[in-house]
């Protein structure tokens, strides 16, 4: 396709945002328009959801013309024409020729899916099956059927995986806590850091233990280095007496690898390279969450991203609300210099969220490189950070309030708490902070307003709040439940998916990552020879050395 800056509506956009960056005052834009929230809010209701979400998009810097444009940026880019191939199955990650299809993990709905004329739902190794081979064995491990070698009920899990085969199953089982079973404890051990499998692995009893090995490829370092040391671990502990194949099964699409390393292939949950790994949640890389919280609840968990997924596909732009919010991605980033996006759910139950959604949106479009293989001539993948509020508040807000930097902010709440705990206090309290939030950050402070509360004259420009600063508030209409949190993670894909589509950038690859992996293994080979390795720069040379001559390696 042409350079995104080189479309109409590229062009027409950027007038408007010069008008926009004058004259345009959130606070005035309600104050002259009645109908501004009506206008710029979408709900999102759904059958496989019983609760609607709300998404209040109107505190953002737009107006009729402003979504008019984005939506004309994103005919021209061929939003409509990517999406469907992606629904279609078509291999439109074209770095590694694979098809993008983890919306066929949460198929519930019957549609018709198929990569190169093969039905992937149904068939011995289709979706359906391996969501079959989830339940029975998440079943059984519950119940207690499935015990251990010496016939405890196993209610202590390991996940030993990295990336999107431990983000997600940590930010979901944290999510839906109050689904999980009360007797099970989990661990996700990710970091080749010794001390993050030493500290599981202490609290863990060999007799009552199940390792899940999380691995797409199965050959990330970190996760295969830590399995190992699970395993002599675990063979040490009982003497050799223990059962591997009890204890151990493996989350993956390379059979061989899982072989080799000494499961049975019996206990393998496979899925395909179309799953990406930072997608890969609603996969067999789930089955901690099934195990966790049940495979009822993992099976609404599908239903309300499926949700989110029939919404994306078939709603028109305008209204498509994972569309809005991606086009209000690249309107802040391209033509509002933005760097960042934060995102900041007002839930403790939330607290890995940002987490997951920085691999989400970072590894997805953190990219310079276009269609074509020339460079973007624009500003691509936003720095994504979060925390959950109330204690972002008390920490980072002050540069979100009163820094030089545009931040535009998601905020999400649920209208109900898991925990109403003295009366819903805490709850009203949080929304409190959720709205006022949202509200401060438009509505900012005026010196008119601090001269009438008696603020002394010279601490006007330091009590000063510009306003201004644009947020989307996220209104789930109950508790986050297994289907809110579902659709709320496929709302991000899709946005993640339509700001890629209109940078023109492949957001389903990572190559990023791996001249990184590439030279820490040469000198890992290093570390045990003499020198300080070869060909390095000073200072990595130095380091090494100064590193070995302090650990006495
Ligand atoms: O599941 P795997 O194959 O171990 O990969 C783990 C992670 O590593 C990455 O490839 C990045 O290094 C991620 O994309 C992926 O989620």
């Amino acid at each position: 396709m042409a350079p995104t800056n080189t479309l109409p509506a590229w062009s027409e956009l950027q007038a408007h945002r010069d008008d926009i960056a004058k004259n345009f005052v959130l606070k005035e834009a309600f104050a002259s328009d009645a109908d501004r929230f009506n206008k710029f809010s979408r709900t999102f209701k759904s059958d496989g959801i019983s609760a609607d979400i709300l998404f209040d998009f109107s505190k953002n810097f737009l107006t009729n013309e402003t979504l008019d444009l984005l939506v004309k940026l994103a005919d021209e880019a061929g939003v409509e024409r990517k999406r469907d191939a992606m629904f279609r199955g078509d291999k439109i990650n074209f770095t590694e020729n694979r098809a993008v299809y983890h919306t066929a993990l949460r198929n519930v709905g019957g549609w018709e899916m198929k990569v190169e004329g093969q039905d992937v739902m149904n068939g011995p190794n289709g979706v359906n099956s391996v969501l079959q081979h989830m339940k029975e064995f998440s079943e059984q491990v519950r119940s207690g059927e499935w015990v251990g070698y010496t016939g405890k009920k196993l209610t202590n899990i390991v996940n030993v995986g990295i990336g999107g085969s431990d983000l997600g199953p940590v930010m979901v089982t944290e999510a839906l806590k109050h689904y999980g079973a009360p007797d099970m404890t989990l661990h996700f051990v990710s970091n080749i850091d010794g001390t993050h499998m030493a500290e599981a692995l202490k609290a863990s009893d060999p007799e009552t233990t199940l390792f899940l090995i999380a691995s797409k490829t199965f050959t990330t370092a970190e996760t295969i280095t830590n399995a190992n040391t699970a395993k002599s671990w675990f063979i040490e502990k009982t003497s050799g007496k223990g059962d591997v194949a009890k204890h151990f099964v493996a989350l993956s699409t390379n059979e061989e690898e899982v072989t080799k390393f000494g499961i049975d292939k019996a206990n393998m949950f496979g899925f395909e390279s179309w799953v990406g790994g930072r997608y890969s949640v609603w996969s067999a890389i789930g089955l901690s969450v099934a195990l966790y919280v049940g495979y009822d609840n993992f099976h609404k968990f599908l239903a309300g991203a499926h949700a989110m997924d029939k919404h994306f596909r078939e709603t028109p732009l305008r209204d498509n609300i994972p569309v809005i919010g991606g086009l209000l991605g690249v309107w802040y980033a391209d033509f509002f210099q933005a760097q960042t996006r934060l995102v900041a759910p007002f839930d403790q139950y939330l607290h890995r969220f940002a987490a997951y959604l920085q691999q989400l949106s970072m590894e997805s479009n953190g990219k310079a490189i276009t269609s074509d293989g020339s460079s973007a001539k624009y500003t691509t993948g936003s720095i994504l950070f979060g925390e959950p509020c109330t204690n972002a508040q008390h920490s980072f807000f002050q540069l979100v309030h009163q820094g030089t930097k545009l931040i535009p902010a998601d905020f999400i709440l649920a209208a109900k708490s898991h925990n109403p705990i003295h009366d819903n206090l805490h709850q009203k309290m949080l929304a409190s902070n959720y709205f006022a939030q949202a509200e401060a950050l438009m509505v900012g402070k005026t010196d008119d307003q601090l001269r009438a509360e008696g603020t002394p004259e010279e601490l006007i420009p330091h009590k000063r709040f510009l306003g201004n600063r644009p947020t989307t508030s996220i209104l789930v209409g109950d508790v986050i439940g297994p289907a809110e949190l579902g659709a709320l993670i496929a709302y991000y894909e899709h946005l993640t998916f339509v700001e890629g589509a209109v940078w023109d950038i492949n957001s389903f690859d990572q190559w990023g990552v791996e001249l990184g992996k590439v030279l820490a293994k040469k000198i890992l080979k290093e570390l045990d020879e003499p020198g300080n390795g070869e060909g390095h720069d000073a200072s990595t040379g130095g380091l090494i050395g100064a590193f070995k001559s302090f650990a006495k390696i």
